[in-house]
């Protein structure tokens, strides 16, 4: 077993014996969803600097709050009451980490791989008006990633090739899609692309997959 495999066991295992029941994943589900709000309005907002100031001190004392009980680890993973896994605390799926936009995944059925239906805000602006380029590949990552997981073939990114075709517009609904290509012994090679309103394709992916050793 590798050192990096042993770490991720080990937290993996942490992770599982202090999950969160499914009426805390509620009650974070929406704090996460104000504090994405927060983050929006912090963005956008033109009032004074002693209103900042103001504000900030307020938020200060609210994260006070929430540290005073605090897990030695961000959860994983849960299964949700309906049967299916919750990225909860995951940069792009994760319905309580404030910084997923979140891309929530739907598995195709008959081996079709997963697709995700999506809106990005200007939070995630690079280009005025368009999304960042290493935004789409976050979140092409994470849908790389899951087809490769729910092939049953799942590994670590190894590779990942990027086409920006076209930009890709923020504040209007995106697909994105991922389908396992080809396995080969260790390796799964997996292709995704983000689709913008008119299907046409922004940004087209090819990663390979590798599962660690052992
Ligand atoms: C439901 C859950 C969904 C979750 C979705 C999550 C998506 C997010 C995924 C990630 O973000 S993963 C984090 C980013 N990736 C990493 O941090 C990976 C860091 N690298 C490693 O951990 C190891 O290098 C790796 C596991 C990829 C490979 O280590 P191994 O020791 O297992 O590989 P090994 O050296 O035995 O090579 C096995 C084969 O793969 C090939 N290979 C390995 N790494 C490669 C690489 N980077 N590029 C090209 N080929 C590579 C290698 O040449 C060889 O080919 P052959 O069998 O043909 O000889």
């Amino acid at each position: 077993m590798s050192g990096a495999e042993a770490v991720m066991r080990r937290d993996f295992a942490a992770r599982e014996r202090h999950a969160p029941d499914e009426a805390q994943v509620a009650a974070l589900t929406g704090l996460a969803a104000r504090v994405r709000e927060l983050t929006e309005a912090v963005v956008h907002t033109d009032v004074d600097p002693a209103e900042a100031d103001a504000v900030a001190a307020e938020i200060a004392a609210l994260t006070a709050r929430l540290t005073a009980a605090r897990r030695e680890h961000p959860p994983v993973a849960a299964l949700g009451a309906d049967g299916r896994l919750r990225h909860l605390a995951n940069p792009v799926s994760g319905e309580l980490n404030p910084i997923a936009p979140p891309v929530l995944l739907e598995i195709v059925p008959d081996g079709g791989g997963v697709r995700a239906e999506f809106t990005l805000s200007d939070v995630y602006e690079g280009p005025p008006s368009f999304v960042h380029g290493g935004v789409s590949a976050l979140i092409l990552d994470q849908l790389l990633g899951a087809a490769a997981a729910v092939n049953g073939t799942p590994g670590m990114t190894a590779t990942l090739e990027l086409r920006y075709r076209r930009p890709t517009p923020h504040g209007v609904p995106l697909t994105a899609e991922a389908k396992v290509s080809r396995v080969d012994g260790r390796k799964t090679y997996v292709d995704a692309a983000i689709t913008g309103p008119d299907g046409k394709a922004t940004v087209q992916a090819t990663a390979m997959f590798v599962m660690p050793q052992g």
